[in-house]
């Protein structure tokens, strides 16, 4: 299923997801929002994270030299992680669109099947 199709899916079901997304400045937090849907953006945190999924964009990969996934995940120390935490890691380029499709597609269906076990 397309992310399109999940997104009218759970909106079809009247289902609400919060979406905080967290960057670096001049990460591209702006531009992958506007990329993805438009103009609107997160400005209004949840505080309950426990139990959240967890999508980390490694954007900018267009950029010759950006560091790779691996990299990424060795300095952020993924694998140390809670392992009861849903996390995944996804290299994207904000500017040509590769990589956010295939995140956020994964990100709607980890928490639609998070919603169908609890
Ligand atoms: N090459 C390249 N540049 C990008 C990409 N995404 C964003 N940029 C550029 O990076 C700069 C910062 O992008 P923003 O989307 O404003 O970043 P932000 O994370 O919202 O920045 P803050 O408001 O400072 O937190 C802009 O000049 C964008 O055009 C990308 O995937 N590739």
């Amino acid at each position: 299923m397309g992310l399109l199709n999940i997104i009218r899916e759970i909106k079809r079901k009247e289902k609400q997801i919060r979406l905080l997304m967290v960057g670096l400045d001049n990460s591209g937090k702006t531009t992958i929002a506007l990329t993805i849907n438009g103009s609107r953006d997160g400005k209004n945190p949840h505080r309950r994270l426990s139990g959240s999924s967890l999508l980390i964009l490694a954007n900018k990969q267009d950029i010759k030299g950006a560091l790779t996934l691996e990299e990424i995940s060795k300095v952020l120390n993924l694998e140390a992680m809670d392992k009861t935490r849903h996390w995944n890691i996804v290299g994207c380029s904000a500017y040509t669109g590769e990589g956010l499709l295939e995140g956020f597609d994964w990100l709607v269906q980890d928490i639609a099947s998070l919603d169908l076990c609890g």
